[in-house]
């Protein structure tokens, strides 16, 4: 199966398309990360025979993004389609987050639990999953300066699917026990800070009948929470480059903190990746270039190769 895929030609187009710089590093990562994981997930939907859901989770800008691209490329050599449906697809519009905001006004910005609508996101993934029609919603980030909003050009899908991608912050990540928050991290710092992330935990329950829709979760566990914020700016001055409006630099620091006091990394998503287990999850670890700095990951994948 491996010789439908020139690994020069697609490592070139990859760099172009994704805008990666083609090095050693990437030649690497292609070898003994995406090309494996591609066959690997190719393996998983045919012993299903039906939509394989893949939930993707990783902190603000750990690469979800770039790797479902790349992957969806690998998958249509082998003949594979796939979508990839991001946890922000579902934000509520800027109308419905500005009436959320006074219900609770900690929500002033978008990401936390309760911002997003779920019972859509329940509908479409259904849907795709069953192998139904469905409008798939967009969001638009640059809008209203950077807060966002849900854009009218939809996705139609109407042909069937076979490997749903599903990327988010938190996709998959699930309330942990109260007494988690009693010695917070930074920067968890006052008694509110302490209620908000208490309040989101609780409000995180709304999300576990998505999760529980997802086949196999690849996790990306950068090894310092704190490089969310360098990988953030880099991807808003990205976003700038196009001619679309973003945040400021001040604003990108609040916005990820943000991030940290709603579902902070260590509390959330170091315990899922400490009891994963390797049948039906990858954790990808990575350091703050993206480079895959566990070559174990060529154990957990390797058998697939020879399917
Ligand atoms: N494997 C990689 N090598 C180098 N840069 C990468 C890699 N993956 C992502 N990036 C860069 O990191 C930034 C964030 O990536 P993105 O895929 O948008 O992350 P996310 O969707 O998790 O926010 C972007 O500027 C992207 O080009
Ligand atoms: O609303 C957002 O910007 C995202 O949910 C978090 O950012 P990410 O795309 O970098 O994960």
């Amino acid at each position: 199966m491996e010789n439908k895929f020139n690994i020069e030609q697609n490592i070139q187009f990859i760099c172009q398309e994704f805008h990666l710089e083609n090095n050693q590093k990437i030649k690497d990562l292609y070898n003994h990360l995406w090309l494996p994981l591609t066959l690997h997930l190719a393996k998983k939907f045919r012993a299903k025979s039906q939509p394989l859901l893949v939930g993707i989770l990783g902190s603000q800008g750990t690469g979800k993004t770039t790797l479902t691209k790349i992957l969806k490329y690998l998958l249509s050599h082998i003949n594979l389609s796939s979508v990839t449906i991001s946890l922000d697809d579902f934000y509520k519009t800027y109308a419905q987050r500005k009436a959320l905001e006074k219900f609770d006004p900690r929500l002033i910005w978008r990401g936390p639990p309760l911002t997003h609508d779920v019972p859509l996101a329940l509908e479409v993934l259904t849907s795709l999953l069953q192998s139904q029609p469905v409008v798939i919603p967009r969001f638009d980030k640059s809008l209203h300066e950077g807060k966002g909003d849900r854009i009218s050009t939809s996705d139609k899908i109407t042909d069937k699917v076979d490997i749903i991608f599903f990327e988010g912050w938190f996709v998959g990540v699930k309330p942990i026990p109260e007494d988690k928050f009693k010695n917070p991290p930074h920067p968890i710092v006052t008694e509110a800070d302490k209620k908000f992330a208490q309040d989101n935990n609780q409000r995180l329950k709304e999300y576990l009948p998505l999760w529980e829709l997802i086949d196999y979760q690849i996790i990306l566990y950068p090894s310092d929470y704190r490089y969310s914020l360098p990988w953030r700016q880099e991807a808003e001055e990205k976003m700038k480059a196009q001619g679309k409006t973003g945040m400021n630099e001040k604003e990108i620091k609040e916005f990820v903190e943000y991030f940290w006091k709603t579902l902070h990394p260590k509390l959330f998503i170091t315990p899922l990746v400490n009891n994963s287990s390797k049948r039906d999850s990858l954790i990808i670890k990575i350091d703050q270039d993206h480079f895959c700095t566990d070559y174990m990951i060529r154990n957990i994948i390797d058998s697939s190769k020879n399917s």
